[in-house]
Protein backbone atom coordinates (compact mmCIF):
# COMPACT_ATOMS: atom_id res chain seq x y z
CA UNK A 1 0.00 0.00 0.00
CA UNK A 2 1.98 3.40 -0.91
CA UNK A 3 1.64 5.85 1.88
CA UNK A 4 0.18 9.38 1.06
CA UNK A 5 2.37 12.10 0.12
CA UNK A 6 1.56 13.60 3.44
CA UNK A 7 3.02 11.52 5.33
CA UNK A 8 5.51 10.94 3.37
CA UNK A 9 7.00 14.39 4.05
CA UNK A 10 6.05 14.15 7.58
CA UNK A 11 8.80 11.28 7.52
CA UNK A 12 10.59 13.38 5.94
CA UNK A 13 11.05 15.96 8.32
CA UNK A 14 10.97 13.37 10.95
CA UNK A 15 14.55 13.46 9.90
CA UNK A 16 15.22 16.83 11.20
CA UNK A 17 16.37 17.58 14.35
CA UNK A 18 15.94 20.73 16.52
CA UNK A 19 19.69 21.28 17.22
CA UNK A 20 19.20 22.33 21.01
CA UNK A 21 16.56 19.87 22.04
CA UNK A 22 17.95 16.84 20.11
CA UNK A 23 15.06 15.89 18.91
CA UNK A 24 13.01 15.47 15.50
CA UNK A 25 10.18 18.27 14.45
CA UNK A 26 7.38 16.25 14.08
CA UNK A 27 8.32 14.13 17.48
CA UNK A 28 8.38 18.07 19.57
CA UNK A 29 5.12 19.06 17.92
CA UNK A 30 6.74 21.84 16.08
CA UNK A 31 4.96 20.99 12.24
CA UNK A 32 1.66 22.86 12.02
CA UNK A 33 -0.82 22.90 9.35
CA UNK A 34 0.44 20.31 6.60
CA UNK A 35 -1.12 20.81 3.94
CA UNK A 36 0.08 18.75 0.57
CA UNK A 37 -2.26 19.76 -2.50
CA UNK A 38 -0.84 18.36 -6.05
CA UNK A 39 2.66 18.59 -5.08
CA UNK A 40 2.64 21.55 -3.17
CA UNK A 41 3.56 21.28 0.05
CA UNK A 42 2.82 23.86 2.70
CA UNK A 43 3.25 23.97 6.38
CA UNK A 44 4.12 26.11 9.62
CA UNK A 45 7.42 25.69 11.89
CA UNK A 46 6.30 26.28 15.52
CA UNK A 47 9.40 27.21 17.17
CA UNK A 48 9.71 26.90 20.90
CA UNK A 49 10.61 30.60 21.55
CA UNK A 50 10.60 33.86 18.66
CA UNK A 51 14.34 34.42 20.50
CA UNK A 52 15.57 31.38 18.31
CA UNK A 53 19.26 32.26 16.93
CA UNK A 54 18.72 29.03 14.30
CA UNK A 55 15.55 29.42 12.89
CA UNK A 56 17.59 29.76 9.42
CA UNK A 57 19.08 26.57 9.70
CA UNK A 58 16.24 25.06 10.78
CA UNK A 59 14.11 26.28 8.10
CA UNK A 60 16.78 25.26 5.27
CA UNK A 61 17.51 22.14 6.79
CA UNK A 62 13.14 21.49 6.71
CA UNK A 63 12.91 22.34 3.22
CA UNK A 64 16.17 20.09 1.84
CA UNK A 65 14.33 16.99 3.43
CA UNK A 66 11.41 17.71 2.02
CA UNK A 67 12.55 18.46 -1.22
CA UNK A 68 14.00 15.29 -1.79
CA UNK A 69 10.79 13.53 -1.57
CA UNK A 70 8.91 12.14 -4.54
CA UNK A 71 6.18 13.75 -6.10
CA UNK A 72 7.09 17.67 -4.34
CA UNK A 73 7.10 20.13 -6.72
CA UNK A 74 6.59 23.04 -4.64
CA UNK A 75 7.05 24.14 -0.83
CA UNK A 76 6.10 26.98 1.20
CA UNK A 77 7.05 26.86 4.81
CA UNK A 78 6.06 30.05 7.35
CA UNK A 79 7.73 30.20 10.53
CA UNK A 80 6.09 30.75 13.76
CA UNK A 81 6.60 30.50 17.73
CA UNK A 82 5.23 29.47 20.98
CA UNK A 83 7.01 29.40 23.87
CA UNK A 84 6.48 26.24 26.13
CA UNK A 85 5.02 26.36 29.31
CA UNK A 86 7.45 24.84 32.00
CA UNK A 87 4.25 22.83 33.44
CA UNK A 88 4.31 24.00 36.23
CA UNK A 89 1.06 25.32 37.60
CA UNK A 90 0.60 28.56 38.69
CA UNK A 91 -3.25 29.01 38.15
CA UNK A 92 -3.36 29.03 41.89
CA UNK A 93 -1.35 31.99 42.21
CA UNK A 94 -3.75 33.24 38.91
CA UNK A 95 -0.12 33.79 37.38
CA UNK A 96 -0.17 33.30 33.61
CA UNK A 97 3.34 32.94 33.12
CA UNK A 98 5.10 30.13 31.08
CA UNK A 99 8.91 30.31 32.60
CA UNK A 100 10.43 31.86 35.32
CA UNK A 101 14.24 32.41 35.44
CA UNK A 102 16.20 33.90 38.09
CA UNK A 103 19.43 35.48 37.37
CA UNK A 104 22.06 35.09 40.78
CA UNK A 105 24.85 36.40 41.50
CA UNK A 106 27.50 34.88 44.05
CA UNK A 107 28.55 38.74 45.16
CA UNK A 108 27.79 41.84 44.66
CA UNK A 109 28.39 44.47 42.19
CA UNK A 110 29.30 42.08 38.96
CA UNK A 111 26.49 43.24 36.46
CA UNK A 112 23.51 40.71 37.21
CA UNK A 113 20.67 43.69 37.32
CA UNK A 114 22.18 44.16 33.81
CA UNK A 115 22.23 40.92 32.41
CA UNK A 116 18.66 40.64 33.59
CA UNK A 117 17.79 44.09 31.98
CA UNK A 118 19.16 43.48 28.61
CA UNK A 119 17.64 39.93 28.78
CA UNK A 120 14.62 40.22 29.45
CA UNK A 121 14.63 44.19 26.82
CA UNK A 122 16.44 41.13 23.99
CA UNK A 123 13.62 38.70 25.13
CA UNK A 124 10.77 41.08 24.17
CA UNK A 125 13.00 42.47 20.45
CA UNK A 126 12.17 39.07 19.38
CA UNK A 127 8.65 39.16 20.13
CA UNK A 128 8.15 37.19 23.13
CA UNK A 129 6.01 38.87 26.00
CA UNK A 130 8.04 39.29 28.87
CA UNK A 131 8.27 40.60 32.80
CA UNK A 132 10.93 41.87 35.16
CA UNK A 133 10.38 41.56 38.45
CA UNK A 134 13.30 43.26 40.52
CA UNK A 135 13.48 41.21 43.93
CA UNK A 136 17.02 43.42 44.56
CA UNK A 137 16.85 44.36 48.23
CA UNK A 138 19.72 45.79 48.35
CA UNK A 139 20.42 48.04 45.48
CA UNK A 140 16.89 47.64 43.08
CA UNK A 141 18.58 49.49 40.21
CA UNK A 142 16.29 47.80 37.93
CA UNK A 143 13.89 51.25 37.32
CA UNK A 144 16.88 53.54 37.22
CA UNK A 145 17.96 51.23 33.98
CA UNK A 146 14.71 50.83 32.78
CA UNK A 147 14.37 54.64 32.55
CA UNK A 148 11.04 53.85 35.13
CA UNK A 149 10.21 56.61 37.98
CA UNK A 150 7.61 54.42 39.91
CA UNK A 151 4.46 52.76 39.12
CA UNK A 152 1.51 53.94 36.24
CA UNK A 153 -1.50 55.60 37.39
CA UNK A 154 -3.48 52.66 39.40
CA UNK A 155 -7.45 52.57 38.61
CA UNK A 156 -8.08 48.86 39.53
CA UNK A 157 -8.11 46.49 41.95
CA UNK A 158 -4.64 44.56 40.72
CA UNK A 159 -1.81 46.32 40.34
CA UNK A 160 -0.52 47.45 36.91
CA UNK A 161 3.39 47.34 36.42
CA UNK A 162 5.75 49.31 34.92
CA UNK A 163 6.14 49.24 31.41
CA UNK A 164 9.54 50.36 28.94
CA UNK A 165 11.06 48.76 26.11
CA UNK A 166 7.79 46.30 25.46
CA UNK A 167 8.65 45.03 29.08
CA UNK A 168 6.58 44.61 32.15
CA UNK A 169 7.99 45.77 34.84
CA UNK A 170 8.10 46.03 38.83
CA UNK A 171 10.51 46.82 41.74
CA UNK A 172 11.12 45.89 45.05
CA UNK A 173 12.19 49.54 44.59
CA UNK A 174 8.62 50.60 44.33
CA UNK A 175 7.66 49.97 47.66
CA UNK A 176 10.35 52.11 49.70
CA UNK A 177 11.68 55.62 49.58
CA UNK A 178 14.61 56.48 47.92
CA UNK A 179 16.60 57.10 51.23
CA UNK A 180 15.00 54.81 53.19
CA UNK A 181 17.52 51.93 54.32
CA UNK A 182 15.94 48.78 52.97
CA UNK A 183 15.58 46.58 56.13
CA UNK A 184 13.76 44.00 54.80
CA UNK A 185 12.85 41.29 57.59
CA UNK A 186 11.48 37.75 56.68
CA UNK A 187 7.75 38.31 56.45
CA UNK A 188 7.98 41.43 54.66
CA UNK A 189 10.19 40.09 51.67
CA UNK A 190 7.82 37.41 51.43
CA UNK A 191 4.44 38.89 51.44
CA UNK A 192 6.20 41.54 48.91
CA UNK A 193 6.97 38.79 46.74
CA UNK A 194 3.75 36.83 47.01
CA UNK A 195 2.01 40.10 46.28
CA UNK A 196 4.02 41.00 43.22
CA UNK A 197 3.42 37.54 41.83
CA UNK A 198 -0.40 37.42 42.73
CA UNK A 199 -1.68 41.17 42.81
CA UNK A 200 0.34 42.15 39.35
CA UNK A 201 -1.49 42.38 36.90
CA UNK A 202 1.32 40.44 34.35
CA UNK A 203 -1.46 39.40 31.79
CA UNK A 204 0.17 36.15 30.24
CA UNK A 205 3.94 35.89 30.00
CA UNK A 206 6.31 33.74 27.95
CA UNK A 207 9.11 34.66 29.97
CA UNK A 208 9.25 36.46 33.80
CA UNK A 209 12.77 37.25 34.57
CA UNK A 210 14.16 37.76 38.59
CA UNK A 211 16.26 39.95 39.43
CA UNK A 212 17.58 38.06 42.83
CA UNK A 213 19.58 40.19 45.64
CA UNK A 214 23.36 39.67 44.97
CA UNK A 215 24.59 36.54 47.06
CA UNK A 216 23.31 33.02 47.85
CA UNK A 217 22.55 32.99 51.58
CA UNK A 218 19.63 32.39 53.20
CA UNK A 219 17.72 35.84 52.12
CA UNK A 220 18.03 34.95 48.79
CA UNK A 221 17.31 30.96 48.85
CA UNK A 222 14.37 31.46 50.78
CA UNK A 223 12.84 34.53 48.49
CA UNK A 224 13.63 32.49 45.85
CA UNK A 225 11.35 29.76 47.76
CA UNK A 226 8.73 31.82 47.32
CA UNK A 227 8.66 31.96 43.27
CA UNK A 228 7.81 29.27 41.00
CA UNK A 229 10.96 29.29 38.92
CA UNK A 230 11.87 26.91 35.83
CA UNK A 231 15.46 28.18 36.13
CA UNK A 232 18.31 29.91 37.44
CA UNK A 233 21.16 31.66 36.15
CA UNK A 234 24.20 32.79 37.63
CA UNK A 235 26.66 35.80 36.94
CA UNK A 236 30.26 36.34 38.09
CA UNK A 237 33.10 37.61 36.84
CA UNK A 238 35.93 36.24 35.14
CA UNK A 239 38.29 36.35 38.48
CA UNK A 240 39.31 33.21 39.29
CA UNK A 241 37.56 33.04 42.57
CA UNK A 242 34.71 30.86 43.51
CA UNK A 243 34.83 26.83 43.32
CA UNK A 244 33.06 28.42 46.71
CA UNK A 245 31.10 30.43 44.61
CA UNK A 246 29.93 27.80 42.33
CA UNK A 247 29.30 25.43 45.26
CA UNK A 248 27.11 28.20 47.00
CA UNK A 249 24.56 29.09 44.07
CA UNK A 250 24.28 25.39 42.78
CA UNK A 251 23.49 24.27 45.85
CA UNK A 252 20.78 26.95 46.48
CA UNK A 253 19.15 26.09 42.76
CA UNK A 254 19.47 22.43 43.97
CA UNK A 255 18.06 22.87 47.64
CA UNK A 256 14.75 24.69 45.62
CA UNK A 257 15.23 21.75 42.57
CA UNK A 258 15.55 24.49 40.25
CA UNK A 259 17.65 23.61 37.07
CA UNK A 260 20.27 25.83 36.74
CA UNK A 261 20.36 26.74 33.34
CA UNK A 262 24.15 28.01 32.97
CA UNK A 263 26.80 30.38 34.36
CA UNK A 264 27.48 34.18 32.32
CA UNK A 265 30.80 35.84 32.70
CA UNK A 266 30.33 39.80 32.91
CA UNK A 267 33.23 42.35 32.14
CA UNK A 268 34.90 39.53 30.44
CA UNK A 269 37.59 42.03 29.12
CA UNK A 270 38.24 45.58 27.69
CA UNK A 271 38.48 46.13 24.40
CA UNK A 272 41.33 48.70 23.57
CA UNK A 273 41.65 51.52 21.01
CA UNK A 274 43.98 49.32 18.79
CA UNK A 275 42.01 46.51 18.79
CA UNK A 276 43.49 44.60 21.85
CA UNK A 277 41.81 42.56 24.61
CA UNK A 278 42.61 43.41 28.37
CA UNK A 279 41.50 40.83 31.01
CA UNK A 280 40.93 43.85 33.69
CA UNK A 281 39.26 41.33 36.06
CA UNK A 282 41.25 37.83 34.96
CA UNK A 283 39.78 35.06 32.49
CA UNK A 284 38.29 31.83 33.04
CA UNK A 285 36.37 32.52 36.07
CA UNK A 286 32.98 31.88 34.43
CA UNK A 287 34.13 28.49 32.15
CA UNK A 288 35.84 27.45 35.34
CA UNK A 289 32.60 27.91 37.62
CA UNK A 290 30.58 26.53 35.36
CA UNK A 291 32.70 23.57 34.79
CA UNK A 292 32.80 23.21 38.47
CA UNK A 293 29.19 23.16 38.71
CA UNK A 294 28.66 21.02 35.76
CA UNK A 295 26.40 23.06 33.88
CA UNK A 296 26.52 25.02 30.36
CA UNK A 297 29.02 28.43 30.06
CA UNK A 298 26.78 30.43 28.26
CA UNK A 299 29.39 33.08 27.32
CA UNK A 300 30.84 36.49 28.47
CA UNK A 301 29.95 39.98 28.09
CA UNK A 302 33.02 42.92 27.03
CA UNK A 303 33.34 45.37 29.63
CA UNK A 304 32.49 48.95 27.90
CA UNK A 305 31.52 52.54 29.04
CA UNK A 306 28.59 52.15 26.90
CA UNK A 307 26.96 49.52 29.30
CA UNK A 308 27.40 51.86 32.34
CA UNK A 309 26.27 54.79 30.56
CA UNK A 310 22.68 53.02 28.88
CA UNK A 311 22.25 51.90 32.36
CA UNK A 312 22.71 55.17 33.46
CA UNK A 313 20.40 56.85 31.25
CA UNK A 314 17.97 54.47 31.74
CA UNK A 315 17.83 52.94 27.81
CA UNK A 316 19.48 49.56 28.12
CA UNK A 317 22.07 49.08 25.70
CA UNK A 318 20.81 46.68 23.57
CA UNK A 319 18.39 49.49 22.82
CA UNK A 320 21.08 52.12 22.81
CA UNK A 321 23.63 50.68 20.86
CA UNK A 322 22.10 47.45 19.30
CA UNK A 323 25.07 46.75 17.34
CA UNK A 324 27.91 47.08 19.84
CA UNK A 325 29.95 44.49 21.20
CA UNK A 326 28.11 44.45 24.91
CA UNK A 327 24.49 44.34 23.10
CA UNK A 328 25.43 41.55 20.53
CA UNK A 329 26.59 39.13 23.69
CA UNK A 330 23.48 40.32 25.28
CA UNK A 331 21.18 39.19 23.11
CA UNK A 332 23.34 36.36 22.11
CA UNK A 333 22.58 35.52 26.11
CA UNK A 334 19.32 35.87 25.90
CA UNK A 335 18.91 33.50 23.42
CA UNK A 336 20.99 30.82 24.93
CA UNK A 337 17.95 31.32 28.09
CA UNK A 338 15.33 31.02 26.16
CA UNK A 339 16.93 27.83 24.39
CA UNK A 340 17.96 26.52 27.31
CA UNK A 341 14.49 27.02 29.38
CA UNK A 342 12.79 25.54 25.92
CA UNK A 343 14.92 22.29 27.15
CA UNK A 344 13.81 22.33 30.56
CA UNK A 345 10.55 22.61 29.63
CA UNK A 346 10.59 19.83 27.39
CA UNK A 347 12.32 17.83 30.03
CA UNK A 348 9.96 18.65 32.47
CA UNK A 349 6.61 17.07 31.08
CA UNK A 350 8.33 15.30 28.21
CA UNK A 351 7.42 15.59 24.34
CA UNK A 352 3.95 13.67 24.27
CA UNK A 353 1.76 17.01 25.78
CA UNK A 354 3.07 19.05 22.91
CA UNK A 355 1.65 17.27 19.92
CA UNK A 356 -1.86 17.40 20.71
CA UNK A 357 -1.65 21.14 21.84
N1 LIG B 1 29.90 44.81 30.81
C1 LIG B 1 29.93 45.96 31.47
N2 LIG B 1 30.74 46.98 31.08
C2 LIG B 1 30.75 48.16 31.75
N3 LIG B 1 30.03 48.41 32.85
C3 LIG B 1 29.21 47.44 33.30
C4 LIG B 1 29.12 46.18 32.64
N4 LIG B 1 28.20 45.41 33.31
C5 LIG B 1 27.75 46.17 34.34
N5 LIG B 1 28.35 47.38 34.34
C6 LIG B 1 28.15 48.48 35.31
O1 LIG B 1 28.58 48.01 36.58
C7 LIG B 1 27.74 48.48 37.62
C8 LIG B 1 27.14 47.32 38.40
O2 LIG B 1 26.25 46.61 37.55
P1 LIG B 1 24.86 46.05 38.08
O3 LIG B 1 24.13 47.08 38.89
O4 LIG B 1 24.17 45.44 36.92
O5 LIG B 1 25.42 44.91 39.05
P2 LIG B 1 24.64 44.02 40.10
O6 LIG B 1 25.40 42.75 40.17
O7 LIG B 1 23.21 43.94 39.77
O8 LIG B 1 24.85 44.86 41.39
P3 LIG B 1 24.06 44.78 42.79
O9 LIG B 1 24.92 43.96 43.64
O10 LIG B 1 23.99 46.22 43.21
O11 LIG B 1 22.72 44.21 42.53
C9 LIG B 1 26.69 49.35 36.92
O12 LIG B 1 27.10 50.67 36.96
C10 LIG B 1 26.70 48.84 35.50
O13 LIG B 1 26.29 49.81 34.56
Amino acid sequence: MSTSLQDRVLDALRTVQEPELHRDLVTLGMIKDLVANDGKISFTIELTTPACPLRNQIESEARQAVSMVDGVKEIQIKMGARVRSDGQNRDQMALAVKNIVAIASGKGGVGKSTVAVNVAVSLAQSGAKVGLLDADIYGPNVPTMMGVDGLPPQPGKKMMPAEAYGVKMISIGFMVKPDQPLIWRGPLLHSAIQQFLQDVDWGELDYLVVDLPPGTGDVQLSLAQHVPLSGGVIVTLPQAVSLEDARRGLEMFRKLNVPLLGVIENMSYLELPDGQRMDVFGSGGGEKLAEAANVDFMGGIPMDPSVRISGDNGVPVVVSNPDSAPARALRGLAEKIAAALSVAAIQSHGVSIHLGE
